[in-house]
């Protein structure tokens, strides 16, 4: 089953190929797509529909049965900035499969930052005075000490979507 992955970041491609890696029938092409939002979502909804976007983009791009999406974006609440970071799964005969990930709080000048128009990325490599963070352990591995890294949450939110990705067809396979 051909499945396209809406971006080349490594950090998202090695997470969905990594979630999947005892699902053999299952095949990744991985490549650019528009995610028809900003370059930095500013709300969920904002994120969830960059998440969408790329998962269809992608999908048709590439004839595949299944597209993915992921995205990162901010939040701001009462008690300051959050990240956030969802993922979609799509398909051409069901409903977009949604799934959100763990959300911590940023320290509020990166926030501010990212707020004024710049985005997470550049903010988080002249915060940790690093190159590409976010292609790497990304803002919650600086943050978590990196016990969990960008990857392995990228990890879980694939396997949120496939696993009720496979619920669903068992659902209606009657297994
Ligand atoms: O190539 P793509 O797939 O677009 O990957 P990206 O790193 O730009 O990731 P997103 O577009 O999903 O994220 C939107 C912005 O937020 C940044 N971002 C989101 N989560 C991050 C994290 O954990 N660490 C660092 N930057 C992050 C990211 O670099 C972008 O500037
Ligand atoms: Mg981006």
């Amino acid at each position: 089953m051909k499945t396209a992955i809406g971006t080349l970041n490594p950090a998202k491609v090695n997470a969905v190929i990594s979630a999947l890696s005892n699902y053999e029938h299952i095949t990744f092409q991985s490549l650019k797509v528009p995610s028809g939002v900003s370059d930095q979502p500013f709300s969920d909804e904002e994120t969830i529909q960059g998440a969408i976007n790329r998962a269809e983009n992608a999908r048709k791009m590439e004839l595949a049965d299944l597209g993915i999406g992921l995205e990162g974006g901010i939040i701001e609440t009462s008690q300051g900035f959050y990240l956030c970071n969802w993922g979609a799964l799509t398909g051409a005969d069901f409903a977009p499969i949604i799934a959100g990930s763990a959300r911590i709080l940023l320290p509020d000048d990166v926030g501010r930052k990212v707020k004024s128009g710049i985005e997470l990325g550049i903010v988080m490599d002249e915060y940790a005075n690093q190159f590409n963070v976010s292609q790497n352990e990304g803002a919650i591995g600086i943050f978590t000490n990196g016990m969990v890294n960008r990857t392995e949450m990228f990890t879980h939110i694939s396997k949120l979507l496939f696993g009720q990705y496979f619920y669903m067809q068992n659902k209606s396979s009657g297994k």
